[in-house]
């Protein structure tokens, strides 16, 4: 299938006589298909070769009956006459896209505005041109010996060949001949060389391995779970039990109930951080690995994986958002773990929102999805509401563990010593958890040293050049470093602006300087950080988890990587150093992502025989965020959180779209957004909010305006931006990003 075994392509590119025209998506902005000519068969779904200016690109036989948008297909009487139409130049020989992967893909575009080909890019990023080389091995033929010399080393290798294929090397260990004299039995006709099937990468998961003694609640919810996957149909259902009550054991159910339907499974989490946990977890329960799949894996597992979803011997895959976009042969189950978490929401190339697609693409397999949280988004809660989604409630934590008790350090009575940021309280807490033998944790949603630098002499903020942000400080690599972009400086002994020597100060924590307190607070303490910046790889999480696990560490500092959904035994203590952060800012979500992100925190401590404590430190005790977590009374903090967005329509009931507005100078991105607000649809129930400059004015060099199209439930925000973005063609550098359902409003 290499390349270089085709003809010569001037040849091969002559337009046959006799031809069919084909719609090929191609991974590129086009609006839609292209047509080619096809001299071979070729059926939807098909991967195939096709010239594009002058190279060569794998694109996809596309269905002539899409969903495209009317306003994306080519105009009428504007095709391109056969005669003029560029062959096809092969077809791949790898399975076809199946169709529910194929409707998924135009359903993602025209959704999110994108070009059909980025999303299909998305699909078939890997190099499908690179088949695997099929392994030979030698078989006997049903030739006679009759007339033939058989010598002794002959007669040895036709005692141990069969119908069986076995490699030259394994076909001469097994008879001791050498390979010549396989060779010459092959030249006389006694044996044939014959494809050895290559054992599939992934076995097969089995459904009774190791099921637990569900609890009579977990049973029940289980069978409801486990319902539409038997009846093979679409159907939602929102998961929600406390912190530790044993959502993961109750889906495993339903997982086993559809492999026990020879039907595959698809399983999200937010973060590749959590695979490695899951994935010994299901081993447990199912005593075989699970496919994995994210961005980092390997080419040549990404390719093995690809394939094994395709031809469906990769029964359950684990995976972030982007494993919506694999080639499941049969999709039988979706399941969104930790639904409520904005990581899966996609925010560059194509924004679309992994949950919410993870429903649809359950929907176009006629499959359940089942979304699982401790504290669902409104979003989800309102489709409970309306009868759209099921609900069903895990009310315990299991094996009688208790939830844990959280409670307040009031930082404006109770503060901590000057420069310090752990209060006494807190620190008490900390020193009684350590010498009763259990572990703590303490949780700083910030990286680095410092989130700010200033000049005591000036006054002068340490800001990136490309964006308008502080840089922050990581003291132990020495450098200033932006978060947005990666610019990264020194730390300067001097003030940039005033000259005053050392007059540079760190305003606020990250964890390191909470790291920092804590070993001078607590000298005894083995303390492990977890962020980002320490946990580069799955294994070193892995390494991380072990070291927790067996007790080997005793103070872990951690930033949100150490909230997701952990099983520590022996941690009994949470502290939240800074609760008040996630307030700040005006994000229309911002209040409810603080209640999800503490209470998951929190949800860490007291798993097991022992029960847990939470402290908040906090300057705003009597935020309904606070109050919410301290009573852990979620549902009235979720009521009070619709009747605020109820009225002005905002989600979820009403529908956002942003639009960012960006180019080279400030004056581009102006003019820009004056043209797009000048054409901005009037009508009953649409509201056009800005430009107004975004709250990052300038990202990675380039200035940036925000527009929010709002619109009543009943509205869909489409076709109106379809409409509105018609005739407006960005210039030089400036362009236009469309996110649908905002999520983030920098
Ligand atoms: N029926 C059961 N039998 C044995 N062990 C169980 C059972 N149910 C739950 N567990 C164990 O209890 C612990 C907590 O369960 P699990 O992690 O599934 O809860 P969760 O609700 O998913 O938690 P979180 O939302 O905090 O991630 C796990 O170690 C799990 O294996
Ligand atoms: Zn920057």
């Amino acid at each position: 299938m290499a390349s270089s075994s085709l003809p010569k392509p001037d040849l091969w590119r002559k337009p046959p006589s006799a031809g069919t025209r084909v719609s090929v998506l191609v991974p590129l902005p086009f609006p839609g298909p292209l047509d080619y000519l096809a001299s071979m068969p070729l059926q939807p779904g098909d991967l195939v070769a096709v010239p594009l200016g002058k190279r060569d690109i794998v694109g996809c036989v596309w269905d002539t009956t899409t969903t495209v948008p009317a306003d994306f297909a080519t105009a009428p009487g504007r095709e391109v006459p056969l005669s003029r139409l560029r062959p096809v130049v092969e077809k791949l020989d790898v399975r076809p896209l199946p169709g529910s992967l194929r409707r998924f893909i135009d359903w993602v575009a025209a959704y999110t505005l994108t070009p059909p080909g980025l999303v299909l890019a998305m699909a078939t990023r890997i190099h499908l041109k690179d088949a695997p080389k099929p392994v030979l091995g030698w078989v006997r033929t049903d030739q006679s010996e009759d007339g033939l010399r058989v010598t002794p080393a002959r007669r040895a290798v036709l005692d141990v060949a069969s119908s069986t294929p076995m490699t030259t090397s394994d076909l001469a260990a097994a008879s001791g001949a050498s390979s010549a004299v396989i060779r010459g039995l092959a030249t006389a006709g006694l044996l044939r060389e014959a494809v050895i099937s290559v054992a599939a990468p992934f076995a097969t998961p089995d459904p009774t391995h190791g099921a637990p003694q569900l609890s009579e609640e977990q049973a029940e919810v289980a069978q409801q779970l486990c319902r539409p996957v038997k009846e093979q149909r679409f159907d939602v259902t929102l998961l929600e039990g406390v912190t530790g009550s044993g959502k993961t054991e109750v889906y495993f159910e339903a997982v086993a109930a559809c492999l026990a339907q020879r039907k595959q499974v698809l399983v999200l989490l937010p973060e590749i951080a959590l695979s490695a946990q899951w994935t010994d977890r299901f081993i447990r329960r199912f005593g075989a690995e699970p496919a994995v799949w994210h961005s980092d894996l390997g080419t040549k597992r990404r390719r093995e994986t690809w394939r094994a979803v395709a031809d469906g011997t990769a029964r359950v895959v684990v995976g972030a958002r982007s494993a919506l976009f694999l080639p499941f042969e049969d999709l039988g189950l979706v399941v969104v773990d930790e639904e409520h978490e904005s990581a899966f929401k996609q925010e560059e190339g194509v924004m679309y929102h992994g949950r919410d697609m993870a429903v649809v693409r359950a929907r176009l397999a006629n499959a359940p999805a089942i979304l699982v949280s401790a504290t669902p988004s409104l979003e989800t809660l309102a489709n409970v509401e309306s009868g759209r989604y099921h609900h069903e409630l895990l009310t315990a934590r299991h094996g009688g563990a208790t939830m844990p008790e959280v409670s307040l350090v009031d930082m404006r009575s109770d503060p901590p010593e000057r420069g310090l940021f752990l209060s006494p309280v807190l620190c008490n807490a900390i020193d009684e958890t350590l010498k009763n033998g259990e572990q703590a944790m303490l949780f700083l949603n910030r990286r680095g040293y410092a989130p700010l630098t200033l000049c005591r002499a000036c006054g002068h903020r340490m800001q990136c050049p490309n964006c308008s942000t502080w840089l922050v400080e990581h003291r132990a690599r020495g450098i200033l470093t932006c978060h947005h972009c990666g610019h990264t400086e020194s730390i300067p002994s001097d003030c940039p602006q005033c000259h005053a020597e050392h007059s540079l100060v760190p305003i606020g924590p990250g964890i390191e300087r909470i790291t920092e307190e804590a070993k001078l607070r607590f000298p005894e303490a083995k303390i492990l950080v977890m962020s980002s910046d320490t946990l580069g790889s799955p294994a070193a999480t892995a390494e991380a988890v072990r070291k927790i696990t067996d007790g080997e560490v005793n103070l872990i500092i951690g930033t949100q990587i150490v909230a997701k959904g952990w099983h520590f035994p022996k941690l009994t203590l949470v502290g939240v150093v800074d609760a008040d952060l996630g307030l700040g800012g005006g994000d229309l979500r911002a209040a409810e992502r603080t209640v999800q992100l503490l209470h998951q925190v929190a949800g860490r401590a007291g798993r097991a025989e022992r029960p847990g404590r939470v402290l908040l430190q906090s300057y705003v005790g009597e935020h309904p965020v606070m109050t919410a977590l301290v009573s852990n009374d979620f549902q009235t903090f979720m009521e009070q959180e619709a009747e605020q967005r109820r009225p002005s329509f905002w989600p979820p009931y009403g529908r956002l779209a942003a639009l960012i507005v960006s180019a080279a100078t400030a004056d581009a991105a102006d003019a820009l957004a004056k043209e797009i607000a000048f054409a901005a649809p009037e009508r009953e129930g649409v509201q056009v909010l800005g430009p107004a400059p975004a709250p990052l004015a300038v990202l990675r060099g380039r200035h940036r305006r925000r527009l929010l199209l709002r619109t009543m439930k009943g509205i869909a925000v489409q076709p109106i931006l379809r409409g509105w973005l018609k005739d407006i063609k960005p210039r030089g550098s400036a362009k236009i990003d469309v996110d649908i359902d905002p999520i983030s409003f920098l």
